[in-house]
């Protein structure tokens, strides 16, 4: 109850903050429209004791009365609801708003691991539709409390038993809360098959997936799955709904018993003179009534029940993603003097049991540009999201010039960060603000946003558009211009060239949808940007790539493997060394047959199976 009345509060608070006015008036219109039902029952109560007298003036007065109550009834509620209707979708923003920043407010990404933490989302999500209503059902609730005293009053007014009537009004009451318990169980344990299946929707009606989808001949199978996940959904909900109505329907059984029990009552006192004909009708008219305002009664306590479970669970998800304060904050440093060091850093995704990274003992210098090589799974994202305070390591620490990551705010460190990931977000805006974005406070300044193209070596994008830098992108809009997988990783690289001087470089797998030598000029800039700010203001540049020729000229080479640092030294010390970076380098320098002189003149992106189709293949020279 305590949560009910919560939820109550925030949604009469918010709507009152927002428009005292409208408030007032919802309420007013809901109030005079409940109380008018059961006064037109007394009206129509007194119309037949004064028909029945002669009173023909007295009667048609109290007919007045019915037509006037009528009316109120019938339409005060409908303009009640142009009063607050406004107010109520600011709940449901309010709400989304909430949510979206428990998603991706928070300074790690750890609960997005979590599947448990997954499920409450796709629940939260859902029920967030629902809370344009909840205002509506708080001033249904209110009016509804008045006319239920209306009502109890004018019962007392028979018969002092008619009273217990509304005690039938418990039983239907439980049995909603009861009904609504087991919804909510259904909802929970359908989460997990909705949210999958919502995914494999997304994946088999998303157009860029098509061409991949049709090769594979992976159609068939998706549709199979996603309607065996959904049907999966829909048994659990519907058991769940079975459940519920039997629940609801016993406890208005019991409600039915206790109208006609009134019936009864108000039918004997007319017999033995207690009460007068008209008395009858009143009772008659009113037991419907309250047989409606029992029904919606259980239907708004269901609603506010509901939306308050969504608060608690956003409270709860709120208070198991919330980080314990660090010990004590510093700033990021300025510069950096030293460099980065990680002390036999480890880490564990939440909700797994198997390391990725193991006792990783690295120091990545001031200034210094490193790249970091390995397979596929060695742990080379993870290491770099770490890097940029995405996660916090489960064992060991991060030293940011000898200061503890874990106490510097994450957010303000990744103030310092600009990364381009690999798995980048296609921003459908317009050209300047979807490069801009790295860099929010000058997301205006075209020149700013120009010279970022520039770094990243993707100015060749702007021309080619219609309207250059304002054209919008992507094909959610009619005249939304549609890019090249290469071309919105372009933009991707350009967001994370917009500051210029932070301390940590990330550019995770750029290669992923550029060509090689696309790859390579970027490699080339971002080290060039590096040397630049390196020297200023000491910034570290990490590069992840399996494209060895290219990640060859950096300082410090890393080669992970199984989630263990194995190689650590620059591009001679490693071939000197004649380990496994030598090794991977000798078989793609053979099989694509890249100078060894020029970096740029190598095509492969895989690194050693060789089917990648190189600008130079074997034998071309
Ligand atoms: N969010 C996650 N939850 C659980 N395990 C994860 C998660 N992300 C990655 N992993 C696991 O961690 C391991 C390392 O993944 P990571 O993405 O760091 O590898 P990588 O070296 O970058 O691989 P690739 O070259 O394929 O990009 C993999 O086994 C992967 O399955």
């Amino acid at each position: 109850m305590n949560e009910v009345s919560r939820t109550v509060r925030r949604l009469v608070g918010g709507a009152w903050r927002a428009d005292r006015g409208k408030t007032v008036t919802a309420f007013a219109l809901v109030l005079a429209g409940a109380a008018s039902a059961p006064l037109l029952a007394a009206c129509l109560g007194a119309m037949t004791d004064d028909l029945l007298a002669g009173r023909s003036g007295a009667a048609a007065l109290a007919g007045a009365g019915v037509a006037v109550f009528a009316v109120v009834s019938l339409t005060f509620g409908h303009f009640a609801h142009v009063a607050y209707f406004e107010l109520s979708e600011l709940a449901e923003i309010d709400f989304d708003l909430r949510l979206a920043a428990l998603s991706n407010g928070t300074p790690r990404t750890a609960h997005h691991d979590r599947p448990e933490h997954a499920d409450t989302f796709t629940v939260l999500q859902r029920e967030s539709r629902r809370f344009h209503t909840g205002l509506g059902a708080v001033v249904s609730a209110a009016g509804l409390a008045i006319a239920m005293a209306c009502t109890a009053i004018l019962l007392a007014g028979v018969s002092a038993l008619l009273l217990l009537l509304p005690l039938a009004v418990l039983p239907p009451l439980v049995a909603g809360r009861l009904a609504d318990r087991a919804m909510d169980r259904a909802r929970q344990d359908s989460a997990e098959p909705t949210r999958i299946a919502l995914n494999l929707f997304r994946l088999a009606t998303t157009a860029r997936h098509g061409g991949e989808l049709r090769v594979s001949a992976l159609g068939p199978e998706l549709r199979e799955r996603h309607a065996r996940l959904w049907g999966t959904a829909t048994r659990r909900l519907w058991r769940g709904q079975l459940t519920a109505t039997v629940i609801r329907a016993a406890g208005l059984v019991t409600f039915a018993a206790g109208y006609t029990g009134a019936v009864l009552v108000a039918v004997r006192s007319a017999v033995s003179g207690g009460a007068s004909p008209g008395g009858v009708v009143l009772v008659v008219v009113l037991a419907v009534q309250v047989n409606q305002q029992v029904t919606t009664a259980v239907r708004l306590m269901q609603d506010l029940h509901r939306m308050a479970t969504a608060h608690r669970r956003l409270d709860d998800l709120a208070a198991a993603v919330a980080e314990p304060p660090a010990a004590a904050r510093h700033d990021p440093p300025d510069r950096l003097d030293r460099g980065i060091t990680l002390e036999d850093v480890s880490f564990t995704y939440p909700g797994t049991t198997r390391p990725v990274l193991t006792d990783v003992r690295l120091t990545l210098p001031a200034g210094a540009t490193v790249a970091v090589v390995g397979e596929n799974g060695a742990g080379k994202s993870t290491l770099v999201k770490l890097l940029c305070g995405l996660y916090r390591p489960t064992g060991g620490r991060i030293l940011l010039d000898g200061v503890d990551q874990r106490e510097v705010a994450p957010d303000q460190w990744r103030l310092r960060v600009s990364a381009g990931f690999q798995d980048f977000v296609r921003y459908e805006l317009t050209l300047r603000q979807a490069v801009g974005l790295g860099d929010l406070p000058r997301i205006t300044e075209d020149a700013v946003v120009a010279a970022a193209l520039e770094r990243a070596a993707a100015s060749d994008v702007v021309p080619r558009l219609p309207h250059g830098l304002c054209t919008q992108l992507g094909r959610s809009y009619a005249d939304g211009a549609e890019l090249s997988g290469g071309q919105w990783q372009k933009l991707a690289l350009g967001r994370a060239f917009m500051r210029e001087a932070p301390l940590l470089l990330v550019l995770d797998e750029p290669g992923s949808a550029l060509d090689p030598e696309a790859e390579h000029t970027v490699f080339e800039r971002y080290a060039a940007q590096a040397r630049r700010i390196g020297r200023s203001v000491g910034a570290i540049t990490v590069f992840v790539s399996h494209r060895l020729s290219t990640v060859r000229t950096a300082d410090v080479i890393v080669v992970l493997d199984e989630g263990r640092v194995t190689e650590i030294g620059d591009h001679a010390t490693l071939m000197a060394a004649g380990r496994t970076y030598a090794g991977l380098f000798t078989m793609q320098s053979s099989a694509y047959a890249f100078d060894d002189r020029h970096p740029a003149n190598e095509a492969p992106t895989q690194p050693i199976a060789g089917s990648g189709p190189g600008r130079r293949k074997p034998g071309q020279g």
